[in-house]
């Protein structure tokens, strides 16, 4: 049997942290990181509001993330064995993915083949806290959350709930602990479900 489950949510609400722990907790399961499927730099054209624009889906090269998909969904034990990850011999007819990333839900073709969305969020300041101390590939320039990052993810979320994307939304304010054991819990519980 076969699962896909989306970790989704804003920037800095705390998906990769709660996919990585996730991910060791969870049979013969694989990872695919959106952040992984990034144009390069040249390639992310400069927007009105006058900054790169990184946090649009026109800056990820989405047809090879669903090539990606695609494999782990024509055959999961080839492509854990090619990552890396170990197969339960007492589990074997189990195999679940895990997507994760920013934008999940404004791409299409991929909307319908989660059997859950998560939406992690927290509050504005918060997440700015948070962002304030990463340190991403390409650094943050002066502005880029207030110019840029915020508005893209409310454009988005609105355009997310005007379809109606059904999704189960998490507290991000929780602490990992109680995040990873809230949603670890309804993973299983979705899993005993499709059998
Ligand atoms: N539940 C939590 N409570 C407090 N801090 C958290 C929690 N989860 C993650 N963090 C911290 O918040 C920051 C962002 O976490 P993480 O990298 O998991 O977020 P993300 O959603 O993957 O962000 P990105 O937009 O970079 O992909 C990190 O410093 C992480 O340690
Ligand atoms: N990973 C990258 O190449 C990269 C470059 C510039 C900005 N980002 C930020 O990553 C976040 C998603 O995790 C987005 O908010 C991007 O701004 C990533
Ligand atoms: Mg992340």
């Amino acid at each position: 049997m076969k699962c896909i489950v989306g970790i989704g949510g804003m920037t800095n609400g705390g998906k990769t942290t709660l996919t990585n722990s996730l991910q060791k907790a969870l049979p013969n399961c694989c990872v695919i990181h959106q952040d992984d499927f990034f144009k390069p730099q040249d390639q992310i054209p400069v927007g009105d509001d006058g900054f790169k624009q990184w946090d649009v889906l026109e800056s990820l090269d989405m047809e090879a993330m669903l090539g990606t998909v695609k494999a782990w969904v024509k055959k999961p034990q080839k492509f854990a064995r090619a990552h890396g990850v170990t197969l339960q011999p007492h589990d074997p007819g189990t195999h679940i993915l895990l997507i994760e990333g920013f934008l999940l839900y404004s791409y299409k073709p991929l909307l319908d083949l989660y059997s859950r969305r998560y939406f992690l969020t927290v509050p504005y300041e918060e997440c700015k806290r948070r962002r304030s101390k990463r340190n991403y590939t390409v650094p943050d320039p002066p502005g880029l959350f207030d110019g840029h990052v915020w508005p893209m993810y409310q454009k988005y979320k609105q355009e997310m709930e005007r379809d109606g994307v059904e999704v189960v939304c998490l507290d991000g304010m929780k602490s990992r602990e109680e995040l990873f054991h809230q949603v670890l819990e309804d993973v299983q519980n979705t899993l005993l479900n499709s059998f």
